[in-house]
């Protein structure tokens, strides 16, 4: 594949297998991403997506296979790992009663950050997500937008060297999914950090550095949008990953 960069991967998923009961979500995965790469986990429902996220942030273990993050293998080393990862869940994990910054400076709090550059990092993070005014609203008073916004700057405030995001652009509206998608976007200009975010829209993938699609477990097609779509037997990403997976 064009998209091997031969440095020392930042996520390694090798043979990962996770089942619930007599349900296989996850049938031997095996995935690299290297350094500064914006991946998009394409997948139908039920593919695994969540599964995959939940194994990788620690939530479950695996019940056969291995993840390294940044060269450390979360099995053996959990929270060592974690320090390494920034997440979006599916759900929004923020505290409601609790304003923008104490929500920000609590996540700091648990990654040891000193409190001036937890004050440096807010500012900025929010500036950019267009949230400075709003640092001293509780989440609660924010739109649904916004609260992702404050995720992903939280996600983003120990400066993790992988972002995990599952469906981070559900419910947003277009001018949101942008400013979202272009703070990801510069993050990996800025840092090298790695990217991979869960989706079902076919159109967020196609932005994306490179498109893995996940069916049942399983990976289908791994490469640039374009390779995607040649090796699902299309030329049109949307149309080809409808035609495999289903
Ligand atoms: N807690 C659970 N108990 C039993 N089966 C589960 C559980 N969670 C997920 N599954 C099953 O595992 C498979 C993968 O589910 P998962 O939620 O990881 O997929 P997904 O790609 O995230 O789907 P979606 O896009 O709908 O969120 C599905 O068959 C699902 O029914």
């Amino acid at each position: 594949m064009s998209l091997n960069t031969g440095t020392p991967p930042i996520l390694r998923v090798d043979r990962l297998v996770k089942r619930y009961g007599e349900r296989v979500a996850l049938a031997g995965l095996s995935l690299q991403i290297p350094p500064g790469q914006r991946v998009a986990l394409l997948g139908p429902n039920g593919a695994g997506k969540s599964t995959l996220f939940q194994v990788l942030t620690g939530l479950f273990a695996a019940d056969e296979g291995d993840v390294d993050v940044a060269g450390i293998a979360v099995r053996r080393s959990p929270s060592a790992a974690l320090r390494h990862i920034g997440v979006v869940f599916q759900q929004m994990s923020l505290d409601l009663d609790l304003s923008v910054e104490r929500n920000l400076r609590f996540h700091a709090d648990l990654h040891g950050l000193p409190r001036s550059v937890t004050t440096e990092r807010i500012a900025l993070g929010c500036a950019a997500m267009g949230l400075g005014t709003e640092l001293g609203r509780t989440v609660r008073e924010l739109s649904g937008g916004n609260r992702r916004k404050v995720e992903l700057v939280r996600a983003l405030l120990h400066r993790p060297a992988l972002v995990l995001m599952d469906e981070p652009t559900v419910g947003l509206d277009p001018k949101s999914r942008r400013d979202l998608l272009a703070a990801i976007r510069a993050d990996v200009a800025a840092r090298a950090s790695s990217v991979l975010w869960a989706t079902h829209l076919v159109e967020e993938a196609e932005a994306a550095d490179r498109v893995v699609v996940l069916h049942k477990g399983k990976l289908l097609a791994d490469g640039t949008p374009a390779e995607v779509a040649a090796a699902l037997g299309g030329t049109r990403l949307e149309e080809a990953f409808i035609h495999a997976t289903t």
